[in-house]
């Protein structure tokens, strides 16, 4: 794991940003995203260059079951706003929360990541140390498939709802196994409520515990902060 600590999200940023550019410039050819509110300014700054991406496919980690695209609450929505309407992609996938049949979805959207091998996968990681919607004690062989949110996770993400009640209890998400798939992970976490999990991440043992802390058997993973969120790591005390 290469963990590299900045002052602030925006120098965090900016490394994260001059990472994805480079990489679009020696022709990756698929990109995995993330939703939350980590990735946003680096979507910002991505959106402002007008760099051709006519070659790249994106594919998103999760969406939740029940919300329309149109829901200005779904990841689909969320991904259209914030990058795909600016930039030319070749291809964006985003799972679709309202399939019919949620099994055949997962299946569709895995048999799309086969299709469509990861260069460079971007990561939020949820106070809890989840990825994508891996919460803690799923299993590191797992595919795509539909999670139940834990009760943190719903009180995290309600920020973003009217009401609790509206957050959806249920997502189509990548499994951790199919994220561990991805040739480089990029895993940006900024601000001290992500403290604790970073450091169940990168100082503790690998456990379903804190499904992050799998990033640690990956050959190619890097771990971008702000100084808040590696606070409680060993090597800043
Ligand atoms: O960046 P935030 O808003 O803290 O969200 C954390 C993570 O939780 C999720 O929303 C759940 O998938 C991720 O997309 C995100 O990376």
């Amino acid at each position: 794991m290469n963990v590299l600590i900045f002052e602030s999200p925006e120098e965090a940023t900016k490394a994260a940003f001059d990472i994805v550019i480079k990489r679009f410039e020696e022709g990756l050819k698929t990109i995995g995203l993330a939703t939350g509110s980590t990735p946003l300014k680096l979507y910002e700054k991505l959106r402002d260059t007008n760099t051709d991406v006519s070659h790249v496919t994106t594919v998103n980690l999760d969406e939740y079951v029940g919300l329309e695209p149109t829901n200005p609450q779904s990841y689909n929505y969320y991904m259209n706003e914030e990058l795909f309407k600016y930039m030319n992609f070749a291809t964006t996938n985003v799972p679709n929360g309202v399939a019919e049949d949620l099994e055949k979805e997962c299946e569709r959207y895995e048999e799309i990541l086969k299709n469509h091998p990861v260069d460079l996968q971007i990561l939020g990681m949820g106070p809890n140390g989840h990825i994508g919607f891996n919460e803690p004690g799923t299993s590191f062989d797992s595919i795509t498939h539909i999670a139940e949110l834990t009760p943190s996770t719903r009180e995290a993400n309600k920020r973003f709802f009217d009401k609790e009640e509206e957050v959806p209890t249920r997502a189509i998400t990548m499994g951790i196994s199919s994220i561990m798939n991805a040739k480089e992970i990029m895993m940006l976490a900024f601000g001290e409520g992500k403290a604790e999990a970073v450091r169940n991440m990168i100082d503790a043992p690998v456990t379903v515990d804190c499904p992050a802390s799998v990033l640690q058997n990956h050959p190619n993973a890097t771990i971008i902060l702000d100084k808040a969120a590696a606070s409680k790591l060993q090597r800043d005390k």
